[in-house]
């Protein structure tokens, strides 16, 4: 008896060239879409992005199998034209450098009150003002510049005058033009920006002018930024991301046995630095907005968090990151954010390295893999009323937090490409709502109806732009 073939997902129709495109066009909201088309053709299946054969995962078996049983398999990642000409044909973010974030991530956790007050700085005292993404923005900013470089000799955490010059007037104006133009570029050939970089694929029409623009605008490591910084590598021990990357450079030039190629160059350090930026700052924001837009929506949720604060912590002094074990509502609601509207609904496209399988199916080697965080947090079977915004789900009967209850959630991914800054960020999303549902409440303006829940799929799941009203708290007024 002949042996039965591969056995291939349920594939959406395609034509030649144009792929499965007449059944994605029209639909923005692609997580939405590719959620729904589970009716059709099960939780696993392909379609044809022109000529790229691509697979979109929904169930958490599934993605398991992918991000953790298979992780190297699918440690793939698309490479484009646009990303081939910023990151100068591959100076990719260093990942010696990405990797050790953890741990300085880890050392900053004795200097919370540091982060913390270098955002009271920020918030102009009492009064935020309505515009939240601002204010967000600039309150995201600020433990990354700590966490890449700080400067040790000083007595609390500031950092090199040029460093931080090189971060506000080049850096960060770099990151935060690259999403809208990189968007535009992509929505040439497709609606949206991550179908735009899978479309990206080798050998196909595209305009590169913009990549090319972009390239022109990153900010050169001159010399008034890295001799300094590189002046102050005194210790053995790397106190930062940056000390790392200068060490690892330094080593790797006196090594002789080492070729070019293999040296690392200015632009690695740049890119690596321009990545903790582009993937850190957006997404914190955007987790943050939409933090706030269901605190909206749930007046009674924020009510519990300011009991718990109150309670707990009090009016004499700041919360910390200390304080998290005894604040597991407020733990237990950013869990829920990230449950209910996923930063990245999409991950970052996988690519298969070898030939390989998922469940029963054949994948074949450079298919491209879409894991669809949205079905895996949107599951009825593992979530009763998915779309309820229940911080609840993440506590049990004695009120004691519970980190997954359920195996369908990942907001940060997992496995060998899991996000780098899951710790930072979970610092940065606790210090700030702590920091601001101590002293202030929040509501939508008088009159004026409630922000829609509705998210814009891009690059993040955007939150609509939307207005808050900022009241300082009685309890805060008088206790202070
Ligand atoms: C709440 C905020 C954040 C969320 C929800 C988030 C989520 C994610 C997700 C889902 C991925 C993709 C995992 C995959 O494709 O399998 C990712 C990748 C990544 N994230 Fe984050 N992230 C956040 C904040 C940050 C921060 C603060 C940094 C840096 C300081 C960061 C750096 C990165 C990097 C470098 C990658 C690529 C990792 C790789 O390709 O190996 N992220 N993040």
């Amino acid at each position: 008896k002949a042996e039965p073939g591969p056995k291939y997902p349920r594939s959406l129709p395609s034509l030649p060239i144009i792929g499965s495109l007449l059944h994605l066009i029209g639909n923005r909201q692609f997580h939405l879409l590719f959620h729904s088309l589970q009716k059709k053709y099960g939780s696993l299946y392909s379609l044809q992005m022109g000529s790229q054969y691509v697979v979109v995962v929904n169930h958490y078996l599934h993605a398991k199998e992918v991000l953790l049983k298979k992780g190297k398999t699918f440690a793939g990642r698309p490479h484009t034209v646009s990303t081939q000409i910023l990151t100068k044909a591959g100076c990719d973010p260093v990942f010696i450098g990405i990797k050790a974030l953890p741990v300085f991530t880890r050392r900053q956790r004795h200097r919370g009150t540091n982060i913390l007050s270098l955002t009271e700085n920020l918030s102009g005292q009492r009064c935020l003002g309505t515009d939240v993404k601002t204010y967000f923005q600039s309150l995201c900013i600020t433990p990354h510049i700590v966490s890449v470089h700080t400067c040790h000799n000083a007595s609390n955490d500031q950092c090199d005058p040029g460093f931080l010059s090189w971060v506000t007037r080049g850096l960060l104006q770099y990151v935060t033009v690259m999403s809208p133009p990189q968007q535009r570029l992509c929505s040439q050939l497709a609606p949206q920006s991550h179908v735009g970089i899978f479309w990206m694929g080798r050998g196909q029409p595209r305009p590169i002018r913009s990549p090319q623009r972009m390239l022109s605008l990153r900010p050169p490591l001159t010399p008034a930024v890295l001799p300094p910084l590189q002046e102050a590598l005194g210790s053995d021990s790397a106190n930062d991301l940056m000390d790392a990357l200068l060490r690892t450079q330094l080593s790797m030039e006196n090594n002789s046995q080492l070729a070019p190629p293999l040296q690392l160059t200015d632009d690695h350090l740049l890119m690596t630095v321009a990545d903790i930026f582009g993937a850190g700052v957006e997404t914190t924001n955007t987790v943050l907005k939409w933090a706030v837009l269901y605190l909206l929506h749930y007046p009674e949720v924020q009510r519990k968090v300011q009991e718990e604060l109150d309670q707990k912590i009090g009016f004499e002094r700041h919360p910390q990151l200390s304080d998290r074990q005894q604040l597991p509502y407020l733990e237990a609601t950013i869990s829920e954010v990230l449950r209910i509207r996923p930063v990245s609904p999409l991950l970052l496209p996988h690519v298969a390295l070898t030939d390989a399988s998922i469940g029963e199916y054949t994948i074949p080697k450079g298919a491209r893999v879409i894991v669809n965080l949205w079905s895996l947090h949107h599951d009825e079977k593992e979530w009763d009323t998915p779309e309820e915004f229940n911080p609840g789900r993440f506590l049990d009967d004695q009120g004691k937090r519970l980190f997954s209850p359920s195996p369908s959630y990942l907001p940060f991914g997992a496995g060998i490409r899991v996000c780098v800054g899951e710790a930072l960020a979970k610092m940065e999303l606790f210090l700030f709502l702590a920091w601001i549902l101590q002293r202030f409440t929040l509501k939508a303006p008088p009159g004026q109806p409630l922000p829609t829940l509705e998210g814009k799929f891009g690059v993040v799941l955007q939150a609509q732009p939307f207005k808050v009203q900022v009241r300082l708290r009685e309890a805060w007024r008088d206790g202070v």
